[in-house]
């Protein structure tokens, strides 16, 4: 299989600043909102709930944002999640002060009766049970991460790697912990069931296992020409959809 086309994390940041630069003048609340949003239905793709019983229907998709614009996507698909009969919950234990927007995200959840764990919350674990657990939508850190990780992800990270292998990790854009373009360098380290890259995939995402990981490209929200600028041709994606299995 040839290795897929990817952008290094350097020129992922200047995709995303010439999208959000005068000339062509995205808001990042625009993109952010693509970007939950293909993420929401990617795990809707991934975990369908037609045909699933009350019990399987009441699980929760645990959503765990971190303080920056990746975390801000895990917001956005919790909110997505909860209009397509999800049950989302979300632990977003620092919380970003960078604008106001992530404030009025938090309000949005709040508005759609999404439960959002308090910052300092303990017990988090409890909800983090194969049996009450659909997903884990792993919305720590994108493609600004630089290693080594810090307090308090560090040690969230530690737990979940312990949990994956009985609940599936849903990733938006870079396995949390992953160097953006050499992969996992640390172990332990998250082994995602699904990788949701966007706009186009990071180098990372040539180290998933191939027989483990189902790989979503989303966010769409670039014409060809711009695309071909940065030396990828865009996806096909089908209809009016917002991924696009790799
Ligand atoms: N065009 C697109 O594809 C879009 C992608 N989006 C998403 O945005 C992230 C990138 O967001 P950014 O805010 O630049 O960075 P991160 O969320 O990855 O992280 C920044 C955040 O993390 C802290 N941090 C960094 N390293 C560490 C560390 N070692 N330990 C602890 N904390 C760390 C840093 O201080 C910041 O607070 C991209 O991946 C997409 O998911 C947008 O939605 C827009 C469109
Ligand atoms: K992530």
């Amino acid at each position: 299989m040839s290795a897929l086309k990817v952008v290094s994390s350097k020129l992922a940041a200047e995709i995303d600043k010439e999208l959000m630069g005068p000339q062509i003048g995205f808001t990042l609340q625009q993109l952010m909102e693509l970007a939950g949003f293909s993420v929401a239905q990617a795990v809707c793709r991934q975990f369908p709930l037609s045909g699933k019983t009350e019990t399987e229907r009441g699980k929760h998709v645990f959503v765990i944002a971190g303080p920056g614009n990746n975390g801000g996507d895990g917001l956005v698909c919790a909110r997505h999640l909860k209009l397509f009969g999800y049950n989302p919950i979300v632990y977003y234990p620092k919380r970003s002060e960078r604008t106001e927007f992530y404030k009025q995200l938090v309000h949005q959840l709040n508005f759609f009766k999404v439960p959002i764990l308090s910052q300092d919350e303990e017990n988090w674990l409890e909800y983090l049970k194969p049996e009450k657990t659909l997903c884990i939508v792993d919305a720590i850190f994108g493609f600004s991460f630089k290693p080594p990780m810090r307090e308090p992800f560090k040690s969230i990270v530690e737990e979940l790697c312990k949990l994956q292998d009985r609940i599936p990790i849903v990733s938006v854009d870079v396995p949390t912990g992953w160097d953006v373009d050499k992969g996992p360098i640390s172990q332990p380290s998250i082994n995602p069931a699904v990788l949701v890259s966007l706009t186009v995939p990071k180098p990372c995402s040539n180290h998933i296992r191939e027989n483990f990981t189902t790989h979503y490209v989303g966010g769409r929200f670039i014409p060809r020409d711009f695309a071909n600028k940065y030396g990828f041709e865009p996806f096909g994606y089908e209809s009016t959809d917002q991924i696009l299995k790799l």
